[in-house]
């Protein structure tokens, strides 16, 4: 659940939003299949994300969320519209620089954790950077690893850590190279709720403190509530948004839109 009276404290001191979105789609589709099996996914999206903010996506099952991230993300093309994310026109790169645009430039935080199991703690949060050829910034590391409490675990392999933890790695590794963006889909979804709370938490100070910009994916209200912004999905289209958001209007919004 949110805790909006240590939330208030922190936006006091957070980094002013920039006016430029950090990402941004126009007139974005995506029908999977073709003839009378044709999915629109997507019908037809237009929508900003502002720079450090911390944006949710909700909506009911199959609304498209996953598709819109997804496509904002470039993990999957569009069927047709553009895609802006950092300035960059997604749908102009080739493969060699949709995959360098993924590494340098965009953080990503799964449901499933997603880490490699051969490797430490430690070792999964660099691995982007390594990739890349890039050393850790050490300030940062160590304020990423000091905010998520990983200190002690960092020499652990995933199967040693619980799922809290794993997703804590997770969202280190996301922000390690300090990206533009970072997508988050249903990053509390396999957690307790004490392990979503850390999470979100983390998630909302790297906006307030480190200016960081978020989009999340999430079911639950009380994921939401931690956002700055709930933009709400509906057949393929946003249908709403909603500012400061609370758990309980998140909630009365979805029953109207026919979820929960
Ligand atoms: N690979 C695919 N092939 C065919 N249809 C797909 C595919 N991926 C998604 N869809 C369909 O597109 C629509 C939107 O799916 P999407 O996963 O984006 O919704 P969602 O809002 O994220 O749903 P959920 O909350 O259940 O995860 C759904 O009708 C879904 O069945």
């Amino acid at each position: 659940m949110s805790d909006t009276s240590s939330r208030t404290a922190t936006v006091t001191g957070r980094h002013a939003a920039d006016a430029t979105p950090v990402a941004s789609a126009r007139a974005l589709t995506k029908v999977y299949g073709s003839g009378d099996a044709a999915v629109h996914a997507l019908a037809g999206v237009d929508v900003d994300f502002t720079r450090g903010e911390f944006t949710a996506i909700m909506g009911p099952s199959g609304s498209g969320k996953s598709t819109l991230m997804h496509c904002m993300a470039a993990l999957d093309t569009p069927t047709s519209g553009t895609v802006v994310v950092d300035g960059v026109d997604v749908s102009t790169l080739k493969d060699a620089a949709l995959t360098r645009l993924r590494r340098d430039r965009i953080g990503f935080v799964f449901q499933s954790f997603n880490l490699v199991p051969t490797l430490s703690a430690a070792e999964n949060i660099t691995l982007p950077l390594d990739i890349a050829g890039r050393k850790a910034d050490v300030g940062w590391y160590d304020t990423v690893v000091d905010i998520l409490g990983l200190g002690p675990r960092l020499g652990h392999r995933p199967n040693q850590l619980s799922g809290g933890q794993q997703q804590r790695v997770a969202a280190a590794r996301a922000l390690i190279g300090r990206p533009a963006i970072v997508f988050a889909d249903e990053p509390t979804g396999n957690l307790d709720s004490r392990s979503s709370a850390e999470v979100l938490g983390f998630l909302r100070r790297s906006v307030d403190e480190f200016g960081q910009s978020i989009v999340m994916v999430t079911h639950e209200p009380s994921a939401a509530a931690y956002a700055d912004r709930v933009v709400f999905c509906a057949d393929g289209r946003l249908v709403d948004e909603m500012r400061r958001p609370t758990a309980e209007r998140v909630l009365d919004r979805m029953k109207t839109l026919g979820d929960l």
